[in-house]
């Protein structure tokens, strides 16, 4: 079978870590990058050892050796890139958040509904073993789930002196914290739940509300104080907490930040439904703690062995042998594909594991009634 060839767009944090786990599928071939210059993507190019290098996005779209779009750029391209790539029929796996607002992502959601191709957004921690484990055990041993609660908390944005480009809403959207990884909490534990969040009540705060810009630049995670850094508004929040109603009533609640000192990249939730507690946390990925008032609490590991069929098929190494973010980012990417494929035959999908287009509309849903409810200071519905 002929691989099916992928344009990566982007060159930082994200697409490098695109680029590392497309490379373990047999299936795909990343034939093309592009990036703001053609000085810059013929270096990534290079780097990372990519046949074509492009300095506009629009000419690696236009490609016709480009079948699926990887769309790895700062939030205020993705709706332009997305558009582009749904337009020109290419399959798509846009980064998240889907766009910079919901009238953007409305679009691209009926857009890619009129599409012959697949698309898909990088909510990658639907797809680590032990999550995938959590959503079998509460749909096969939980009649009712009375909360849920959790976050997602790091540290580097914890300085008045870290900045990136998320700090300006031009660049990022109106909404940084929640956007970015408050939207990352919200699609794991709805697709854990198998229920969506219909209302939210939340209460934001900007930590810092002046931060040192340098004028040179640093890409993700880079921090320290530059000479040249000049103080600049912040009207974005650093984090905040979350009130959230589900389609079926269930209650939960969410704590994001990113100036957690010593939380790097903590997504955590705790399920507690009627016979048991499942809880889970990115930083120790290969564990689900199941919790019994009658019995004693278990911890189940990664292993193959031990997980049901749909979470072992996300464990590629007998247990003990710990794996972890990038591997949930090949899941995906195996997930998509693989759909790609059974297309291509004229197989039925079924339902896709993977975040679609619609589920990233329904995020950014979600965003903008965290945004009203903080305002308001009042209960928001989120809109349909
Ligand atoms: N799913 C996940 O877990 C993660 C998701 N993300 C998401 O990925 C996205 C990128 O974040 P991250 O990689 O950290 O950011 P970086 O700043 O590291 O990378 C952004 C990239 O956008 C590129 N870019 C800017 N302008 C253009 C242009 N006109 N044409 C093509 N490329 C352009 C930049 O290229 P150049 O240098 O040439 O300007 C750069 O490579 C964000 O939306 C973020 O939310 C990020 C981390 C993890
Ligand atoms: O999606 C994301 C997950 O965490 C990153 C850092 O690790 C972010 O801030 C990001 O955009």
């Amino acid at each position: 079978m002929k691989p099916i060839n992928v344009g990566i767009i982007g060159t930082g944090f994200s697409a490098s870590s695109h680029i590392e786990a497309l490379r373990r599928l047999p299936f795909v071939n990343i034939v093309a990058i592009a990036s703001s210059s053609q000085e810059k993507a013929e270096e990534a190019a290079r780097r990372f050892g990519i046949p074509k290098a492009y300095g506009d996005y629009r000419a690696l779209i236009d490609d016709p050796d480009v079948e699926a779009v990887h769309n790895c750029t700062r939030n205020v391209l993705h709706f332009p890139i997305n558009k582009a790539a749904l337009e020109a029929g290419k399959h798509l796996l846009s980064e998240k958040p889907l766009a910079m607002d919901s009238e953007q992502s409305a679009e691209l959601k009926r857009l890619a509904a009129q599409s012959e191709s697949l698309s898909a957004v990088c909510f990658n921690y639907r797809h680590y073993p032990l999550v995938v484990e959590a959503k079998e055990r509460l749909a096969r041993e939980a009649k009712r789930v009375h909360f849920v609660y959790g976050g997602y908390v790091q540290d580097w944005l914890l300085y008045d002196t870290d900045y990136n480009w998320r700090l300006d809403p031009a660049q990022n959207g109106p909404s940084r914290a929640i956007a970015d990884i408050g939207s990352h909490w919200c699609d794991t534990v709805q697709y854990v739940l198998g229920k969506k969040i219909v209302e939210v009540f939340a209460d934001l705060r900007t930590v810092h509300p002046v931060r040192y810009k340098p004028k040179q630049e640093g890409s993700t995670f880079t921090s320290g104080r530059s000479q040249d850094a000049e103080p600049v508004e912040i009207d974005t929040e650093d984090g905040g907490s979350v009130l959230v109603h589900f389609d079926d009533g269930t209650h939960g609640a969410f704590t994001i930040s990113q100036v957690s000192a010593g939380r790097k990249n903590r997504l955590y939730f705790e399920i507690a439904a009627d016979e048991m507690t499942l809880a889970w946390d990115q930083e120790h990925p290969n564990r689900l703690w199941v919790g019994r008032r009658n019995g004693p609490n278990e911890e189940i590991v990664r292993d193959p062995a031990l997980l049901s069929p749909q979470a072992a098929a996300y464990a590629h190494y007998p247990g003990g042998h710990e794996e972890g973010w990038p591997d949930g980012l090949k899941n995906l990417f195996r997930d998509f594909y693989g759909a790609i494929i059974r297309k291509q035959r004229g197989e039925a999908l079924g339902e896709l594991p993977f975040a679609t287009i619609a589920d990233g509309h329904h995020t950014m849903r979600i965003v903008d009634a965290i945004l009203e409810s903080h305002r308001t200071k009042q209960w928001v519905r989120v809109a349909e």
